[in-house]
């Protein structure tokens, strides 16, 4: 267990309202110094809210926010971070270098420019004004943007959305570089797949509350599902009726089941159809996990009216 004063960032029992709506209910959640943490939940379930009073740009109607510990408006522990945020206000007409030199200079100890540029993959548009880049293309310099000062700590709020699989890859190895820079990285995602990579803690959100919080591993074994896959005629909803069978669902030509009981079910599927075939059973992953922790959320807006 690491010690106190790896904390980076904290909420404690933070709670933000807007109007009749309660968009965090008490929220923990606390960061160590050199791991990437990854924050997880449907739409509205509040991960947002969570980083922006870490970043100190809405303040907690209860509870408080630490950052390095002290006050995230504070100017030092500023200087200590970087932001990507899901939109930048980024002036168009300013070419990408001068974007990079522009930020590098509220740091007290940036990156060399080249060097920031490189974890980025952005090289090659360093002479391109941003407001001509492409969305994704853009994303890349905001994160360029968000390393440049050297910052001890990252908030990453959706980054690769809108990415080609290449240009997600790297931005997935520089996470891993930051990471093993000793930076920390707060991350929130619906790319499931990318949780399962980076993290090494993983926070689920629902409702503008912590419904789960642990390594992968740890997730992954609260929902103990197994995942089988065959080419068969069965008709999905009759399966998806077998006791302990999850989920039932057609995937192009195959069949899809989630199980907590994967002998069983195999035992069945095999003397229902005896002509099934390709059959594939793997252990369930993230996403199996994430589909069960935050069944039946009742979405907040529900609540309030
Ligand atoms: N400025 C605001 N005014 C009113 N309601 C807000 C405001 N910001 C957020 N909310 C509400 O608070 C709740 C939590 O929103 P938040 O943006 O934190 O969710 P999220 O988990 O980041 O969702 P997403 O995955 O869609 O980005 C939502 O119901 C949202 O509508």
């Amino acid at each position: 267990m690491p010690a106190t004063s790896d904390v980076v960032a904290r909420l404690s029992a933070a709670v933000k309202r807007y109007g009749p709506l309660t968009a965090l209910d008490g929220v923990d959640l606390v960061l160590h110094r050199g791991e990437l943490l990854a924050v997880l939940g449907p739409n509205g379930a509040g991960k947002s809210t969570s980083i922006s009073l870490l970043l100190g740009l809405i303040r907690p109607d209860g509870g408080r926010a630490e950052l390095f510990g002290r006050d995230p408006q504070q100017i030092d522990a500023r200087r200590r971070i970087g932001v990507m945020l899901q939109s930048a206000m980024l002036p168009i007409t300013l070419r990408v270098t001068e974007l990079l030199r522009l930020v590098a200079s509220y740091y007290p100890n940036p990156r060399p420019l080249q060097e920031s540029a490189a974890l980025a993959g952005i090289g090659d548009l360093l002479q391109r004004p941003y407001g001509k880049l492409s969305g994704g293309q853009q994303r890349r310099v905001q994160f360029a943007l968000a390393l440049c000062g050297r910052p001890e700590l990252v908030f990453l709020d959706e980054p690769t959305v809108g990415m080609d699989i290449d240009a997600r890859q790297k931005l997935w190895a520089a996470m891993r570089a930051l990471v093993a820079e000793g930076c920390s990285v707060v991350l929130t995602t619906h790319y499931l797949e990318e949780a399962e990579a980076l993290a090494q803690r993983v926070v689920v959100m629902g409702k503008g509350r912590v419904l789960s919080e642990g390594s992968v591993d740890a997730l992954r074994a609260q929902v103990p599902l197994t995942r089988i896959r065959c080419v068969t005629d069965l008709d999905a909803a009759t399966v998806a009726n077998w006791p302990q069978v999850a989920v039932a669902e057609r995937d192009g030509g195959r069949l899809r089941i989630s199980t907590s009981a994967a002998e069983s079910v195999l035992r069945r599927l095999l003397d229902a159809d005896a002509a099934l075939s390709e059959l594939e059973v793997q252990r369930a992953g993230l996403a199996e996990a994430f589909t069960e922790l935050t069944r039946d959320e009742p979405a907040i807006e529900q609540e309030a009216a």
